[in-house]
């Protein structure tokens, strides 16, 4: 029933991109989305194409482990994993070892992780929150922290815990991925003082805007303008998503001083969504990495429908392992995986994380989760736990479709930053000023703000201001 409003999501989505376009061949009709009925389930780890093909891709990651066979991705190979070859994991392995995979030992040592476990669901319930309230004459600066009490979670103390990254990179991509759902477009000088917000509350990256074709995104249209207006924005790399050469030119005239290329592990979605196939797409954006080397400018690459696509149903991981090395190998430094509709769990992200980190390096890799199947929080810690340290968000949980019930956004931003405070982990970003700039632009979008910690924070101060 939620997969059905995800395909109608999608569908109208494609039709609102085509309706805007005239091109009707990018529109995908229902009857394709009626033949696939099998996700009506998340997708199980025995229930993922086999790893056969990848297993056969050169590994370039030294930590990276065999598989035990071919004969698919059931809980039985996470827990009879061979580890015993030369090129495979072994107990002392840092990245792959039992710190970066604590559920490894789960049969031989379940006491101990029933205690673990215990520990975390306890310090979980007695973490607060505190919250301080400054008032100015026109503007009210939050500033939040999650703290924990002493039975909290401690890096050096909790062995679940210790696999996670001391520091988390947070891509946002609010303004891009968030405002180029919008039904309605957003003003430029609203989406500029979204990006100075964000820049403010000390996110390291924004991702501003889209050189696409005005006609399939007309959101985005004002690209140029957008860029012009944070020039001498400071503080924060403002990537720019660019999907052919013209865009490329385009973004670099613009003053972009990094760009974003983005792929599909599935067939269907290249053409929805970029009107070519997955190889045509890989000689598109083999010319803008070409260019883009001749004027020193970095290349992000992306790879969505990494768990599922609305047309095709379950993506293999060695399709999403393959797209991922190409891009990579074509140089761009740091891939990013997109559920784009938001059906992984950590059961079908594992082994396709899995399969990427054997050709493309874990710190070279992001994730990208939507929130549809409010799955993405729990996706992103394994995905740390499993040595991946760069998170894509957007703030205030923007994004989706604005068309049809069931397609979230991505996750919000504020939903990571409580979760990583929580866990000890730094991201130097100020969770106030991010809640600040989430509000302000739900508020003009005319919607509650997204994101559950922001509701929630913001609801405590109410509460904490009504005792001063
Ligand atoms: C790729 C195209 C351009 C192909 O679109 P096309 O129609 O096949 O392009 P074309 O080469 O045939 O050209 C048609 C017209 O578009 C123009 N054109 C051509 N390129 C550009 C350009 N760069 N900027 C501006 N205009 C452009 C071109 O000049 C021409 O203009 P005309 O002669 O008709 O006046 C189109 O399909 C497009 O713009 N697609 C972008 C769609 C988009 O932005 N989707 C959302 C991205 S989100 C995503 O992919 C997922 C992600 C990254 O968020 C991660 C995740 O969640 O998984």
């Amino acid at each position: 029933m939620q997969w059905n409003g995800v395909r109608r999501a999608h569908s109208l989505w494609c039709k609102s991109l085509t309706n805007n376009t005239h091109l009707h061949h990018a529109y995908i009709p229902v009857s394709h989305f009626v033949t696939m009925s099998s996700l009506e389930e998340p997708l199980a780890f025995d229930k993922l194409p086999s790893m056969s093909t990848i297993d056969r891709i050169q590994r370039f990651s030294s930590g990276a482990c065999r598989l035990r066979d071919d004969v698919g991705m059931g809980h039985r190979w996470i827990e009879e994993r061979d580890c015993s070859t030369s090129n495979s994991c072994n107990d002392d392995d840092k990245s792959f070892g039992k710190e970066s995979f604590p559920w490894r030992r789960h049969t031989r040592k379940i006491s101990e992780g029933e205690h673990l476990l215990r520990n975390i669901s306890f310090s979980g319930r007695n973490s607060t929150v505190s919250g301080t309230l400054w008032e100015s004459k026109n503007f009210q600066e939050h500033k939040y922290h999650t703290i924990s009490n002493e039975n909290g979670i401690s890096h050096s103390s909790n062995k679940i815990v210790r696999g996670v990254p001391k520091f988390v990179k947070i891509v946002e991509v609010g303004p891009r991925d968030g405002l180029q759902n919008e039904k309605n477009i957003v003003p430029t000088s609203v989406k500029v003082e979204l990006i100075q917000r964000l820049v403010s509350s000390g996110l390291p990256v924004v991702e501003a805007t889209s050189f696409v074709s005005p006609k399939w995104v007309p959101q985005l249209a004002d690209a140029k303008d957008v860029m012009d207006a944070v020039s001498t924005l400071d503080g924060a790399r403002l990537p720019v998503l660019t999907p052919n050469l013209k865009g490329f030119e385009a973004a670099v005239s613009a003053g972009a001083k990094e760009v974003a290329i983005f792929a599909s592990a599935s067939e269907s979605f290249s053409l929805s969504n970029i009107n070519c196939t997955i190889e045509e797409s890989l000689l598109r954006f083999r010319a803008v990495t070409t260019a883009a080397k001749e004027h020193s400018i970095p290349v992000r690459g992306y790879v969505s429908c990494v768990v599922g696509c609305p047309v095709e149903g379950a993506v293999p991981p060695s399709k999403v392992a393959y797209v991922a090395k190409e891009l990579y190998e074509m140089g761009c430094f740091e891939i990013s995986l997109g559920d784009t509709i938001g059906i992984g769990t950590p059961g079908s992200v594992v082994p396709m994380l899995e399969a990427v980190m054997a050709v493309v390096p874990a710190e070279k890799l992001a994730v990208h989760f939507h929130d549809t199947y409010g799955q993405a929080l729990a996706n992103i810690l394994v995905s740390l736990q499993m040595g991946i340290n760069i998170v894509d968000s957007s703030v205030a949980g923007l994004g989706g479709c604005p068309y049809a019930k069931g397609a979230s956004g991505n996750v919000a931003t504020e939903d990571v930053v409580y979760m990583l405070n929580g866990l000890g982990v730094q991201s130097n970003v100020d969770l106030g000023k991010l809640i600040a700039a989430g509000d302000y632009i739900s508020k003009h979008l005319g919607r509650p703000n997204g994101s559950k910690a922001a509701v929630a924070l913001n609801r405590r101060i109410t509460a904490d201001a009504s005792k001063i």
